[in-house]
């Protein structure tokens, strides 16, 4: 093959691979073959060991990268990551959309209800389409750069089409619940302690200084929200979430949108039993005003939106039984 030719076949590998990964990782409908996947993987990796010139950060074969000298640096947020207020019970919810209707001059808005996911919040920059950092929450304005941490998550894509040029994706990154049994049955053979829940084993596992160690533990990611606008025609909560979907992200499957807040609790009571059999942990629903214009007209303050609200579920009745006392943690 001529440079050029190897040089053509070299990106289609990467498009194919990224391909087949986004149907096996984040539709888990895989449509080849292990085996014909790793057969076009290690095509990719011979011409890139052919022409190490060639590699670029976004290419499949990167998601693995090494160990950083001392610990993770800090990041300021081009736009805060806003955190959430919460609510316990179905009066407070009325109360939220109340006051909601209030300031929107008796306007009654939609409602797009999303499972929160017990996990880590994470905020992804992109530029020209490439994955280029990952940076946790923190306070909200300044974080720290997980990036090569990230990168090793098969459920984030490293390249996007068609996106804008600078976006910031904000998410959670979890650890599955089977994963997580695995890692702590792993964890008592080897004589270490178990993680608590999926949550600190998800922080647990960001928190790794070698990426070879993150990439073992299973992490995957929702994608939720953007950083501001995206430059792009986008009207609504609903919307947005299709459109991070066609950009590959995985977006959790089980939002919905309601007229009224009536809609909103019995959705949040049903997912209150649902919630046991999915395969993640959840801590609560967050209920978002649906429209941009509405969010916007609703504003938020230095920390929260005053256009979305935490429900937060009763933590899980604990099973142990200390002298005959069950704990409620
Ligand atoms: C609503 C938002 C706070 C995200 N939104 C933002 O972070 C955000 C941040 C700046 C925005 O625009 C601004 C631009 C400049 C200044 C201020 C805001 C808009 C949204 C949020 C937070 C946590 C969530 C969670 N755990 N689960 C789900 N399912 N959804 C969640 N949604």
């Amino acid at each position: 093959m001529t440079d050029k030719e190897m040089a053509q076949r070299l990106k289609e590998l990467r498009e194919t691979i990224d391909f087949y990964g986004y149907q096996y990782y984040t539709l888990d409908k895989p449509t080849i073959t292990d085996y014909e996947y790793d057969m076009l993987y290690r095509e990719l990796e011979n011409i890139e060991k052919a022409h190490p010139e060639w590699i670029t950060a976004d290419s499949p074969t990167q998601r693995v990268g090494h160990k950083i000298a001392g610990g993770f640096k800090k990041y300021t947020h081009d736009r805060p990551m806003l955190s959430l207020g919460d609510v316990f019970n179905d009066a407070e919810l009325m109360d939220f959309d109340r006051r909601v209707r209030q300031d929107l001059d008796g306007e009654a808005p939609e409602y797009v209800v999303e499972l929160k996911i017990d996990g880590l919040a994470v905020n992804l920059i992109y530029e020209d389409g490439s994955f280029i950092r990952g940076v946790t929450r923190g306070d909200g304005t300044v974080g720290e750069d997980i990036t090569n941490n990230i990168r090793t998550i098969r459920t984030v894509p490293l390249h996007i089409d068609n996106a804008p040029p600078h976006m910031e994706v904000r998410g959670e990154v979890y650890m599955p619940v089977r994963a997580f049994e695995a890692l702590n049955e792993q964890r008592r053979e080897d004589e270490l302690e178990p993680f608590a829940n999926p949550r600190n084993a998800a922080a647990g596992s960001l928190r790794q200084l070698d990426p070879q160690i993150t990439a073992q533990r299973k992490l995957a990611f929702f994608a939720y929200a953007v950083g501001g606008t995206i430059g792009m025609a986008i009207g609504s909560q609903q919307e947005l979430l299709q459109r991070l979907r066609d950009f590959r992200f995985h977006v959790n499957p089980e939002s919905a949108v309601f007229t009224n807040m009536t809609g909103v609790i019995d959705f949040i009571h049903t997912w209150d039993e649902g919630r046991r059999t999915l395969p993640y942990a959840t801590d609560g629903m967050v209920v978002k005003v649906n429209s941009f214009a509405q969010q916007k007209r609703l504003g938020n303050t230095v920390k929260i939106p005053r256009w979305a609200i935490a429900y937060k579920f009763p933590p899980e009745q604990a099973r142990t039984k200390v002298l005959g006392i069950s704990l409620s943690l």
